[in-house]
């Protein structure tokens, strides 16, 4: 089990056209863990970007830490090896450092044929959200009859076949967790959960159990996401605190998680801001600094995903 770098840099709503660059960027500017989903409909140009750099000789593969996620629609065990090899494939990448199950629900699959063809990557790259997110009359997502825990063991099977070192899980509620790590026969305890985590959300009891259970914690929107009309950049305690640092709001909302042994994975697409958010291992928050941010805590969720909330393992219905 390795090590996840404390800052990686994530590809979400990172259009195609333009992570290739950010990417290119973020290993010049010193990025080693890069953050991926399947969902994202971007790892062509996120690996476009790693391979670049390994060619010019900036970087070495095995120096970077690689992680994606596997989508719900192929939570059966019988998909899992198919849908990580298709990331793989647009990756173009022989191992992953880190495959994750996105959410613990899992939706009905596509049609066969449909899952056949993802192996040429141009038509699933045309026909993305359909497939993703199949909906009732209702508009809410369909399940399929799958338990993560089956899911779990075709994920353990990938690690035995070295197409990946580390899995974990991301949006599992400590219930979830829970029964994961009481499964019995586990071959291998997840790496990290992976769940939103920011001053408005800070998951102090999420985060102690995890950390109890030797489970690292991965914060995602740890700026507050793009949008949603949430500013915790232009929060006063955060701009206060930042003045006081001479450093900028968003490296404060970086360190935070930092000084709380959580893994931090910032999205940019802008090279000032790239830099900038890895500037952030040469100051340190004061005690204080971190209880007036903890005290912010308004258990604001911002991704609920609400098209899944009748899902049999919808994790947001429970408080942590
Ligand atoms: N596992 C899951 O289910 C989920 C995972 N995630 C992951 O977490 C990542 C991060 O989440 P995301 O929603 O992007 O939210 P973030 O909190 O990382 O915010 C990203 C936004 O902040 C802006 N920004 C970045 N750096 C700065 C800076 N230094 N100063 C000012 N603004 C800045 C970005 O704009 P700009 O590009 O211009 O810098 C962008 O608009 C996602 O990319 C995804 O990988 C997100 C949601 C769910
Ligand atoms: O990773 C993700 C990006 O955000 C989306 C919307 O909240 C999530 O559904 C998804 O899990």
């Amino acid at each position: 089990m390795g090590d996840i770098p404390a800052v990686g840099l994530s590809s979400w709503k990172a259009s195609p056209g333009k992570v290739t660059e950010a990417v290119k960027e973020a290993i010049d500017a010193g990025y080693r863990h890069f953050d991926c989903a399947y969902f994202y409909h971007n790892e062509r140009e996120v690996g476009a970007g790693i391979r670049c750099k390994i060619k010019e000789g900036a970087v070495r593969r095995e120096d970077l830490f690689i992680a994606t996620k596997l989508w719900c629609t192929c939570h059966k065990k019988s998909l899992v090896e198919t849908a990580c090899r298709r990331s793989l494939k647009a990756l173009k990448l022989n191992y992953l450092d880190l495959y994750l199950i996105h959410w613990p629900m899992g939706f009905k699959p596509p049609h066969p044929e449909w899952i056949m063809s993802c192996s040429e990557l141009s038509f699933c790259l045309s026909h993305p959200r359909v497939q993703d997110l199949p909906l009732d009359e209702s508009n809410m997502v369909i399940p399929s009859d799958t338990d993560f825990l089956d899911t779990w063991e075709a994920m353990e099977d990938l690690v035995i076949t070295g197409l990946v070192k580390n899995i974990g899980v991301s949006n599992f509620n400590h219930e979830q967790l829970e029964r994961l790590l009481n499964k019995p026969g586990l071959r291998f305890k997840p790496l990290t959960n992976q769940i939103e985590c920011h001053p408005y959300l800070t998951q102090k009891n999420l985060i102690s159990f995890c950390q109890s259970r030797d489970v690292s914690v991965t914060a995602y929107r740890p700026l507050g996401g793009s949008c949603e009309g949430v500013d915790l950049i232009d929060d006063p305690v955060i701009q206060r605190i930042a003045k006081e640092h001479g450093k900028s709001p968003a490296q404060i909302l970086i360190r935070f998680q930092i000084q709380r042994n959580v893994i931090v994975i910032p999205g940019s697409i802008t090279p000032s801001h790239i830099k900038e958010n890895i500037q952030v291992f040469d100051f340190e928050l004061t005690q204080h600094d971190m209880d007036n941010i903890l005290s912010l805590n308004r258990n604001l969720r911002l991704a609920t995903f609400p098209i899944t909330k009748n899902h049999k393992d919808y994790p947001f219905h429970i408080e942590y």
